[in-house]
C-alpha cells in the first residue's frame, strides 16, 4: 500500500504537498520514500473534477526530490504561468539525475519560454544523461517554431529509444520529417492537425509506426499511399480526409494487426466500412462518429462482418438506424462488452430490450437515453436477472470532447410525455440492485424529482460496489438522505466544498422601462462579470465579503437566527414578503457612510440573507454556514445590470451548496437559478421585469417579453462601447419615477411605451430580413436615436448622457441612454468598418469629461461556476486580477 502510495504521489491541496515534502526530507535509511516514486508531475494535479490543483513548487524542493527519488521513470513539467514555475538550472541539476527516466512530458504556454531557456533546461538530455526515454509528449506549442527545432535535436541526439510523440497541435509537414528523422524508431504518433504534405512522410518514413492519432488530415490522401502506408495496430482520426473511404479498400488489405479504430469520416460509405472490418481481422474495438455517409444497415453489417470478434463499440449521432440493427448485433456479437450510443438514434426501447437480455457479456452500457427507454432497459436488466452490468450510464445531456471540439446533446422532454408511467421510482433501483450486484458506476442524469429521497439512498445501498454515483439532485432529496449515503461501504461523496460562480452584466439595447409594462425589449450580455466564492463551513456562520458596494469589513450573521419558520416550502420559487419583512433588521448595515450608501449596502445583504434562509432550510442547522466573496468588474448602479449579475452569482453559489443543482445541471439548472434570482432582483429593484437576470442567467442576446424569453440566434456580434458617466443613480428610484408618470398621464405614457415597442419589434424584422449589414447598421443608429428620446422622455435622462450623445455625434457615432438611465451608462453603438483611431478618439474625448470607457460585443455565456476545491482559497480569490478567472477554460456554462 505504502509502496503503491508513493509510486506517483499527487497532491490536493498546498498542506498536502508540503507534508509531502517534509516528510521526504525526513526520510530515514529504513523508510527511504524517494526511492518508491516513480512517476513525478510539475503542474496541475490530475483529476476528475474540473479545477485542479497546482503546487507551489520551488527550487528547494527540487533540490530535495533530485537528493532522494533515484529511480524516476515518468515527469511531466507545465510551463503555464510565468509566476509559479522553476528556475532553468533546479530542473537541468535535477533532469541531470534521472538517468531512468522513460516518460518526459511538456505542457508550455505559449511565448513563455525561449529557445535558449529551453535548451538550457535540456543540457542533461543532450549530454546522454536520459537515454532510457521512450515516450515524448509536448502540449500546448505551436510546432511551426524554429525553437522547438533545436529541442527536437537535443532530445533525438541524447535519446535514441523514442518510440512515442505526442502533442495536440498542428504538426507542419518539415517538423514531421524533422522528427520521423531524429526519431527513427517511433511506433506512436499523435497529433492534432497534420499540415499538407505530413501524410506523405508518414507512409515514406513510419514503416515501424503501429499507433496513430491524427486530430485532422488534408485531403491529400492516394490510392498510391494504401499500399506503403505503415502497418497499425490502432488507428484514431478524428476528421478524416474527402478520399479517405476509397483508400480504406487498399490500404486494409495489409492491416492485419490492427485492432482498434475511432473514426470521424463524413464522407465514409458502408462499402468501406465492411471492406475495413473484413480485412482487418483483429479488429475488436470500434467507435463511429459523425460518419453520415453510412445509412442504415451500418450496424447490421458491422455485426456481420465482425461477429464474436467485436467487444468495444461506440457510436455516435446515426439518426438512421433502427431496432432491427440492434436485434442483428446482439445475436452475432456474443462476446460485446461495452455498448456505447450517444446523440440522436432510432432505437426504441424494444430494441435496447433485446440487446440486454441477449447480450450476455455486457459490462458497460451508455448512452443519453430518454426516462422512459432507461425505465425499460432497466426492466430488462431485471427481468434477466444476474447481469455483469459494471457501468450504466444515462442521462439527459451528454458531452463530447474531441480535438478542441464540444458538442452537446440535451435531451428536453415533451411535457405531455412526462407521466408517472415514463418515470424512474426507488422500486425499480432497488430491483435493478439485485439483478446487477456487480455494478460499479452508475449515471442517472435526471432531475429525479419525484423519487422519495429515503428509498433512493436505500436502492442505492443495496448496490454493494458502487464506487460512482452520478445523478442530479432534486428537491425530493434531502441532505440528510445524502448523508445516509456516507454510511456506503465503498462511495465515496466527494461534493465540493469551495465553488467559484460567475455571471455577466448586461447591456439593453432597446425597450428599457418599457418592458416593465409588458413590451418586449432587447438585450445581450457583456463580457464584463461578476464573480462568487463560496466555501462551506461547519460553525453556522454566513460571513460575507462585498467589498465593491463599499463594505470594507466582511459582515457576519448567525444562521440560527434566520426565521426558517417563515419559509413555506412548496411556494419557494414565489416571492415571500414575510420572509424579506423579517429579515430586514438582520440586514440594516450600521456604519457611518451615508444614507444612500447604507441603504444599498442592506439591500445587497438582504438579497442574500433571503436566499439563505429559504434555500438553507433543508439542511440540518450545523451544516448552514458559508462564506463569500463577492468581485465584480462591473460598475454598480450604472445600467450595466449589476444587481442581477450580482443575484445571479448568489443565487447559483447557494444553489450549488445547498444541493438543489449541481455543475452539471446545465439547462433545467439555468431555469431554478432564473426563478430565485429573480426575488433576488426584487428585493434590490422593487419592481424589476427580470430581463437582467435573464440575461446575466442564460447569457446570449435575447427578445424578452415579461415572462417569455426569445434568443435571438445568429445575431452579428455587434460592438459596442458602453461609457460610465459616472453619475449615481438607482434603478428602484428610476423605475418608480417612470410609474408615477405612468398613472399620471397612464394614455401618454402608453404610446410612448406602444413606439418604444415598435422599434424592438422593427430591430428584430429587420435582422432576420435584411442579410445586408450596412443597411443594418443604419437602421441601428436610426432606432437608437429613437430609443434614447422616447425614454428620456419618461424623465430618465441626464445631461451627462446628453453629452455622451454630443461628443459621439461629433465623430459619427450614436448613442443612447442604457439600463435605467438617470445617469449611468451610455451605450454607444460602433458600426462595421470605424477605425481603430476614431475610436481611440472618442474615448479620449469621454475620458476628457471623467467619464469610463468599455468596448464590448454583445452576447457571451451567461452564468457559470465550477469546482474549486483543490485549485483555489479565498484569499487568492480575491488577489486574483479579475481577468484571469476569465481564461479560466473548465468554467461550466449552465445554459
Ligand atoms: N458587486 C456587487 N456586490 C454587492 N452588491 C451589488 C454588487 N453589484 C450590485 N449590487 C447590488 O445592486 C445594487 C445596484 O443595482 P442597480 O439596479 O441600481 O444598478 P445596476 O444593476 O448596475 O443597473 P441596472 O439595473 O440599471 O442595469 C447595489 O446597490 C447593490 O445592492
Ligand atoms: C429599467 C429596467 O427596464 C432595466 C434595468 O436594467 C428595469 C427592469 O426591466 O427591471
Amino acid at each position: 500500500m505504502l509502496r503503491r502510495l508513493w509510486q506517483k504521489p499527487l497532491w490536493r491541496s498546498d498542506k498536502c504537498y508540503r507534508r509531502f515534502i517534509w516528510t521526504l526530507r525526513r526520510q530515514t535509511p529504513y523508510y527511504p520514500y524517494g526511492t518508491l516514486i516513480r512517476s513525478l508531475i510539475f503542474g496541475k494535479q490530475p483529476s476528475r473534477r474540473h479545477t485542479r490543483y497546482m503546487p507551489h513548487f520551488s527550487s528547494e524542493d527540487l533540490s530535495i526530490l533530485s537528493n532522494y527519488c533515484n529511480d524516476i521513470k515518468e515527469l511531466a513539467f507545465e510551463f503555464t504561468r510565468k509566476d509559479v514555475f522553476l528556475q532553468r538550472d533546479s530542473i537541468k541539476t535535477f533532469l541531470k539525475k534521472c538517468t531512468n527516466l522513460t516518460r518526459l512530458e511538456f505542457t508550455i504556454g505559449e511565448s513563455l519560454v525561449d529557445s535558449s531557456w529551453m535548451q538550457g533546461m535540456l543540457q542533461p538530455v543532450r549530454e546522454g544523461k536520459l537515454s532510457n526515454l521512450r515516450y515524448l509528449a509536448f502540449y500546448s506549442i505551436l510546432f511551426n517554431e524554429p525553437m522547438y527545432s533545436s529541442i527536437i535535436t537535443d532530445l533525438a541526439q541524447g535519446c535514441p529509444k523514442i518510440i512515442s510523440f505526442e502533442t495536440q497541435w498542428k504538426i507542419q509537414a518539415d517538423t514531421l520529417k524533422m522528427i520521423m528523422n531524429s526519431f527513427p524508431n517511433l511506433q506512436s504518433i499523435s497529433c492534432g492537425i497534420l499540415e499538407r504534405g505530413g501524410l506523405e512522410i508518414l507512409v515514406n518514413k513510419g514503416g515501424r509506426l503501429r499507433k496513430l492519432e491524427l486530430g485532422h488530415v488534408h485531403d491529400e490522401i492516394t490510392q498510391d499511399m494504401a499500399g506503403r502506408f505503415p502497418i497499425l495496430k490502432e488507428l484514431t482520426i478524428h476528421k478524416a480526409p474527402k478520399e479517405f473511404a476509397m483508400f480504406a479498400e487498399n490500404w486494409t488489405i495489409q492491416q492485419t494487426m490492427m485492432t482498434f479504430i475511432d473514426l470521424d469520416c463524413r464522407n465514409f460509405k458502408l462499402d468501406e466500412l465492411c471492406t475495413i472490418m473484413r480485412n482487418c481481422t483483429k479488429l475488436e474495438s470500434i467507435t463511429l462518429r459523425g460518419c453520415n455517409g453510412l445509412k442504415a444497415g451500418m450496424l447490421a453489417s458491422v455485426a456481420m462482418e465482425c461477429s464474436d470478434r467485436l467487444k468495444y463499440l461506440t457510436i455516435f449521432n446515426y439518426f438512421y438506424l433502427s431496432d432491427n440493427e440492434l436485434v442483428e448485433l446482439s445475436d452475432r456479437c456474443r462476446n460485446l462488452k461495452r455498448f456505447a450510443v450517444w446523440g440522436t438514434a432510432k432505437f426504441t426501447q424494444e430494441g435496447y430490450r433485446y440487446l440486454v437480455k441477449n447480450s450476455v457479456n455486457l459490462v458497460t452500457f451508455c448512452g443519453n437515453f430518454k426516462e422512459l427507454t432507461t425505465r425499460h432497459i432497466l426492466s430488462s436488466i431485471i427481468e434477466r436477472g444476474q447481469s455483469n452490468i459494471q457501468v450504466f450510464k444515462t442521462g439527459s445531456r451528454f458531452r463530447l470532447y474531441g480535438r478542441g471540439k464540444l458538442h452537446e446533446v440535451v435531451y428536453v422532454p415533451e411535457p405531455s410525455m412526462v407521466n408517472d408511467d415514463h418515470k424512474l421510482t426507488a422500486s425499480i433501483l432497488v430491483d435493478f440492485a439485485r439483478a446487477a450486484p456487480c455494478l460499479r458506476k452508475l449515471r442517472l442524469d435526471y432531475f429525479l424529482k419525484d423519487l422519495d429521497g429515503k428509498d433512493v439512498v436505500s436502492a442505492i445501498h443495496q448496490l454493494k460496489n458502487l464506487e460512482k454515483l452520478a445523478f442530479s439532485p432534486s428537491f425530493s432529496i434531502s441532505q440528510e438522505n445524502l448523508s445516509d449515503l456516507d454510511s456506503h461501504p465503498r462511495l465515496k461523496k466527494n461534493l465540493p466544498t469551495r465553488y467559484l460562480v460567475s455571471a455577466p452584466g448586461k447591456v439593453i439595447l432597446f425597450g428599457e422601462h418599457a418592458v416593465v409594462y409588458g413590451t418586449p425589449a432587447i438585450a445581450g450580455s457583456v463580457n464584463l462579470r461578476t464573480y462568487l466564492f463560496t466555501e462551506k463551513r461547519e460553525d453556522g456562520i454566513l460571513e460575507a465579503y462585498v467589498p465593491d458596494i463599499g463594505l470594507d469589513q466582511p459582515v457576519k450573521w448567525n444562521t440560527e437566527l434566520f426565521p426558517y419558520s417563515k419559509v413555506v416550502n412548496d411556494k419557494k420559487e414565489e416571492f415571500n414578503e414575510e420572509l424579506a419583512e423579517s429579515l430586514r433588521s438582520l440586514a440594516e448595515i450600521e456604519s457611518d457612510k451615508p444614507a444612500i450608501v447604507r441603504q444599498q449596502q442592506s439591500a445587497a445583504c438582504l438579497a442574500l440573507l433571503y436566499l439563505f434562509t429559504l434555500l438553507s432550510n433543508r439542511f440540518p442547522e450545523t451544516k448552514r454556514g458559508l462564506t463569500i466573496h463577492v468581485r465584480s468588474a462591473l460598475p454598480v448602479g450604472a445600467g450595466l445590470g449589476s444587481s442581477a449579475s450580482y443575484s445571479v452569482c448568489l443565487t447559483t453559489g447557494l444553489l450549488l451548496n445547498f444541493e438543489y443543482i449541481s455543475l452539471t445541471s446545465g439547462s433545467q439548472g439555468a431555469e431554478l437559478i432564473n426563478k430565485y434570482s429573480f426575488l433576488a432582483e426584487k428585493i434590490i429593484h422593487g419592481n424589476p421585469s427580470g430581463i437582467d437576470n435573464a440575461v446575466a442567467t442564460f447569457g446570449g442576446a435575447v427578445l424578452y417579453k415579461k415572462g417569455s424569453m426569445e434568443p435571438l440566434k445568429g445575431l452579428r456580434p455587434f460592438r459596442f462601447l458602453l461609457t460610465n458617466t459616472k453619475v449615481a443613480r438607482d434603478t428602484k428610484t428610476q423605475v418608480a419615477n417612470v410609474r408615477i408618470k405612468f398613472d399620471k398621464y397612464p394614455g401618454i405614457i402608453k404610446s410612448i411605451l406602444d413606439a418604444i415597442q415598435n422599434i424592438s419589434d422593427h430591430f428584430k424584422t429587420v435582422l432576420i430580413n435584411e442579410d445586408n449589414n450596412i443597411t443594418q447598421d443604419t437602421m441601428l443608429e436610426d432606432l437608437i436615436d429613437l430609443n434614447h428620446y422616447l425614454v428620456n422622455s419618461l424623465g430618465v435622462g441626464h445631461s451627462t448622457l446628453d453629452r455622451v450623445r454630443e461628443i459621439t455625434a461629433q465623430f459619427g457615432l450614436h448613442s443612447k441612454l442604457t439600463g435605467a438611465g438617470g445617469g449611468g451608462c451610455a451605450l454607444t453603438f460602433i458600426r462595421d468598418g470605424v477605425p481603430r483611431a476614431t475610436i481611440e478618439a472618442v474615448k479620449k474625448s469621454l475620458s476628457l469629461q471623467g467619464f469610463e470607457c468599455f468596448e464590448t460585443l454583445v452576447g457571451g455565456h451567461g452564468a457559470g461556476a465550477l469546482n474549486t476545491n483543490d485549485t483555489m482559497t479565498a484569499q487568492e480569490f480575491m488577489e486574483v486580477g479579475l481577468e484571469w478567472y476569465d481564461g479560466i477554460d473548465s468554467w461550466r456554462y449552465f445554459a
